[in-house]
């Protein structure tokens, strides 16, 4: 029988020592797990003896308690209502103050200091994987299970260089920023204040979502009006490498509309005088989102609306997409979900793509993005696609596809030669430069950076600034200790794959390898 708790009695647990909190009307004791809290001490203690149910929804999934905590840390349930907690789920601004940012020195660090200042909603969009969140944590934990095998007494003295090209384009490091939607939820300045950094460290590739809260010309401009600092990069100077993701709009014409407004018409025979007049370098379609995710941390916290305040409502608008106001529903009140309606879910291999190609000048590469099998790496590869990216949208899109850096070794497993004919990028839990390298070893072209990077962005430029130079800091450090310097040096054999091995398919058949069982058509 479980006890009634008083809020008394829970305020009474509010130390180390004890440590009791209330979420969804029950009593949990944390005091034992609160130190191995994969999210930090200190949140855990915010909560202690007072209600976290927002807070603890804001991030993590009802099932999570259930699987993770022992039955018997269910103390209770709460005799009577407890006051709300103080902290706003509709504030959009930066109020909250921030631990300073020289004292962030690693990704995880920007995640937790971005869960003491940015607001709920905010958090809770851009945190969010799709229902049990599992393939969001085995993005990570498989590049865990990868280990690296160094090679020493070998003279690493030389400067690493991590300048490289992606699609044609110079970029001053592998590391790209993946596209992320609405960046005017953790900063006024979004997408542009991320592409001042990128600029600032010598021109790193952005790709720009079709959601995002600027358009790519707004973005362009940004980097081409920003002066680079003095004693800073040099970079690629006017060539701002930015690309477009597309999301294809149910309404055609929209998106017929979107691209003939970034590129030049094809009449321009010389490519380099067409290069430079395309707003966009290449067009990244996505095509692992057909219907949105079922992103639950975000359904729960309410959407600001009608909106609090002017840059409330600036946040959910959308230049480049079909404009929608976030609405609550039966569903919930998933910013991702409820922004994303207008995304056409019946694309294919036979019709978009070569509509696309239409659409494109011959000099605008097409990639594609939301590949999870190596059987799909192949089509996109036959079907005259530019490059690829493994991605399967962070864990935010459905629950238990592959981890990416698995899918990379499904495809140099089962169709190597794919890596000789379209540029392949991977993106997906990469929170350390050795994930950087072991997706350089397996392949991958330039490895993108999504969740990361808006953690950064809640300090501005400045912390989008310090947290790609902190994974290319790492980078140049495991190259180093693998006995590299240079980014052609790179190569699988610096890898032991063997405690992920069994999970990698075989074959790119679509049968299952023993299961031949097909349902009788009723
Ligand atoms: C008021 C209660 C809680 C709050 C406010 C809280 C908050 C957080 C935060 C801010 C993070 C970092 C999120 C991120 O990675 O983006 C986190 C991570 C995590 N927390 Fe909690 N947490 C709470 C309770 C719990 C409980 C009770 C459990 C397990 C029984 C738990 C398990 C985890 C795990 C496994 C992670 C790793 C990230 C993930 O979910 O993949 N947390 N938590
Ligand atoms: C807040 C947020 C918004 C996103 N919006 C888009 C989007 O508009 N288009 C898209 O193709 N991918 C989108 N993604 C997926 C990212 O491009 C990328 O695949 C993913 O974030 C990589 O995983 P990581 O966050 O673990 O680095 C979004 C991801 C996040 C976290």
């Amino acid at each position: 029988m479980p006890q009634t708790i008083s809020p008394l009695e829970l305020s009474s647990h509010n130390t180390l020592g004890s440590l009791w909190i209330a979420i969804d009307g029950q009593v949990y004791d944390l005091t034992e797990f609160a130190p191995n809290h994969p999210g930090g001490l200190s949140v855990l203690l915010q909560h202690a003896g007072k209600d976290g149910t927002a807070a603890y929804n804001a991030v993590h999934s009802p099932s999570l308690l259930q699987s993770t905590l022992p039955v018997s840390k269910h103390i209770g349930r709460i005799s009577s209502p407890l006051p709300a907690p103080s902290t706003s789920t509709s504030r959009l601004s930066l109020t909250a103050p921030k631990p300073p940012l020289s004292s962030l020195i690693s990704v995880n660090d920007f995640r937790l200091a971005a869960h003491t200042f940015l607001p709920p909603k905010t958090l809770a969009f851009i945190s969010s994987a799709a229902t049990d969140c599992i393939t969001h944590r085995r993005n990570s934990t498989a590049y865990s299970d990868i280990t690296l095998r160094p090679r020493v007494l070998v003279d690493v003295s030389a400067p690493v260089s991590l300048k490289t090209t992606i699609l044609g384009q110079q970029v001053s490091s592998p590391i790209f920023v993946a596209p992320t939607s609405l960046g005017k939820t953790v900063h006024p300045e979004g997408e542009r204040e991320i592409a001042r950094a990128c600029k600032e460290l010598g021109g790193i590739a952005q790709v720009i979502s079709t959601s995002a809260s600027f358009s790519v010309s707004d973005v362009v401009q940004a980097a081409l009006d920003h002066p680079i600092p003095a004693g800073g990069e040099t970079g690629t100077g006017a060539n701002v490498p930015v690309f477009l993701q597309l999301y294809v709009d149910k309404h055609a014409p929209n998106t017929e509309a979107l691209l003939a407004s970034l590129t030049s018409p094809d009449h321009l025979n010389d490519d380099n005088q067409q290069q430079s007049a395309n707003k966009i370098k290449a067009v990244f379609l996505t095509v692992d989102a057909p219907v949105p995710g079922k992103r639950e941390a975000d359904e729960r916290v309410p959407t600001d609306n009608p909106p609090s305040s002017p840059a409330a409502a600036a946040a959910t608008t959308t230049p480049m997409a079909t404009q929608l106001t976030p609405t609550s529903d039966s569903s919930g009140s998933a910013l991702g979900r409820l922004m994303a309606s207008y995304i056409s879910p019946s694309l294919t291999w036979q019709t978009t793509l070569p509509w696309l190609r239409r659409l494109l000048p011959r000099s605008v590469p097409l990639v594609i993005k939301g590949i999870q099998t190596a059987a799909d790496a192949v089509l996109a590869a036959r079907a005259g696609a530019d490059g690829i990216v493994v991605s399967n949208h962070g864990g935010r899109s459905l629950d238990t596809s592959p981890a990416t850096i698995l899918v990379l070794l499904e495809l140099q497993r089962c169709a190597p030669w794919v890596f000789e004919r379209v540029e392949v990028f991977v993106d997906g839990g990469i929170t350390r430069g050795t994930d950087v390298f072991k997706a350089l070893c397996l392949g991958a072209r330039g490895v993108g950076v999504g969740r990361a990077v808006l953690y950064g962005l809640g300090y501005g430029r400045e912390g989008v600034k310090r947290v790609l130079e902190i994974l290319n800091a790492e980078l140049v450090t495991t190259m180093k200790m693998c006995g590299v310097t240079s980014l052609d040096e790179i190569h699988a054999g610096l890898l032991n794959t063997r405690a992920v091995d069994h999970l990698v398919p075989n074959s790119l058949s679509e049968e299952h390898p023993y299961a031949k069982w097909r349902r009788a058509k009723l």
